[in-house]
């Protein structure tokens, strides 16, 4: 994949003079064939075995909000503005109190090892070396020590945990001991897993994680796991070594407690797909909502999250950052969200993609891609910095064939 003419995103962020870690990129390697996310994505279907890569594709029930996260950004047209000098272009945002060289972070996806062997690991490498905020899984198959210690000091990451309905109190102040431990800057805590979506592949397929691969997630996290149980029947994924207090399922008091034992973290409601969820969130002191429907493998049906994004803004007012991710695939869809009102975006499948074609290399080249049309899109929209992006710059497409 050859590199775009002109500055990088990272390269401008280092010319803003902000203390970068210096990136490392693979994307000048001649004769790779790999131009875009989807090349990346039809070659891990070549290399995982099936029931891997159905795991990491595929989505809930009908898979209906699965394909709608894409069709809804191909359904926005851009407007562009012209004659701006975009000689140079700059990608830094501030994002929950951090600099950020880009704003394309990285999603929590479960079971990394699953699509290459180096898993977390790779991941976190080129984390580090593209500058990029990693969200490490609850339900990784390393240690979030280790993926700590493998992307360095510079790492700038998150941890996420799921309030599930089947964990308590005693494993999630575990867990968060360790992340600010390990140096994690904010909890994103996803709210839309009170019970695993139903995956039919996986059903299907009679998916499980290798033992070998659940062994180490038991000791990363814990120890949710998906797989067949000894009379036969399916587990999907509730945490086995977490036993819930007597009739009680998490809810939006345990955000307020983990408030409580975060320390300086910051808190990220993860999966607010309602102007409800996003007034509850602020309600309980959040720092931020992330607009996310958890890749369409929850609940199938619920709309695209860039078709939600502005109704969150609307009722957030301004009263904290809002992220986003799903089905986010081009530089373009970038714009588009942040055009939309989000601070940042985040990528999941993508990363996998990455990661099952050459590991942390794989990685580093999805990101750097993505990185490049985002800043190749901002230069022919006549955007120098983030802050040009405008709300009226992204128009549905039915308000052209209206006038036709
Ligand atoms: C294989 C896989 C595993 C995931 N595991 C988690 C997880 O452990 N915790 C979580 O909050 N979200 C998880 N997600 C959801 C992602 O964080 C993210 O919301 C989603 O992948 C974004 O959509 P995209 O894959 O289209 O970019 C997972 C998604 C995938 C595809
Ligand atoms: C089932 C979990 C282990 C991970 C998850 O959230 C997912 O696969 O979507």
């Amino acid at each position: 994949m050859g590199r775009l003419e002109g500055q990088s995103a990272t390269a401008s962020a280092a010319s803003t003079g902000m203390p970068l870690p210096t990136p490392k990129s693979d994307t000048a390697r001649p004769g790779c064939t790999h131009v875009n996310v989807a090349d990346y994505e039809r070659r891990a279907k070549v290399v995982l075995p099936k029931g891997e890569f159905d795991y990491f594709a595929g989505g809930a029930n009908d898979m209906v909000t699965l394909r709608e996260n894409r069709a809804a950004y191909r359904r926005l047209r851009l407007r562009p503005r012209v004659l701006r000098d975009v000689s140079s272009v700059d990608t830094t945002r501030t994002v929950l109190g951090e600099r950020m060289a880009h704003p394309i972070g990285i999603s929590p996806t479960a079971e990394h090892r699953a699509a290459h062997d180096d898993g977390e690991l790779a991941t976190a490498r080129a984390a580090a070396g593209t500058c990029s905020m990693m969200v490490v899984s609850s339900s990784a198959t390393t240690a979030l020590e280790d993926v700590a210690t493998a992307g360095g000091p510079n790492m700038q990451r998150w941890f996420q945990l799921s309030l599930s309905s089947r964990k308590n109190r005693t494993v999630l102040a575990g867990l968060v001991r360790r992340a600010i431990a390990a140096g994690y800057t904010a909890l994103v805590v996803t709210v839309d897993r009170p019970v695993l979506g139903r995956r039919e592949a996986d059903l299907r397929n009679c998916y499980e994680l290798a033992p070998r691969l659940a062994e180490g997630r038991v000791v990363s996290a814990t120890g949710a796991r998906i797989g067949r149980r000894p009379d036969g029947t399916m587990d999907l994924g509730q945490a086995s070594d977490a036993r819930p207090e007597a009739g009680k399922s998490l809810n939006w008091d345990d955000v307020h407690w983990l408030r409580t034992i975060c320390g300086d973290m910051k808190i990220v409601v993860k999966s607010v797909m309602t102007r409800e969820a996003a007034e509850e969130a602020l309600a309980h002191g959040v720092d931020a909502v992330w607009v996310s429907n958890h890749g369409g493998r929850q609940l199938d049906t619920v709309p695209a999250t860039i078709e939600i994004l502005p109704e969150v803004v609307q009722a957030v007012r301004g009263r904290c950052e809002i992220f986003v991710d799903g089905g986010i695939r081009r530089g373009t869809d970038v714009l588009k969200a942040l055009a939309l009102g989000a601070s940042a975006v985040f990528i999941g499948r993508p990363v996998i993609w990455g990661l099952a074609h050459s590991g942390e290399h794989g990685v580093t080249d999805v990101i750097n891609l993505l990185n490049e049309e985002l800043v190749q899109a901002m230069r022919l929209m006549g955007c120098k910095k983030l802050g040009d992006i405008e709300r009226s710059m992204v128009a549905h497409q039915s308000s052209y064939h209206a006038k036709l």
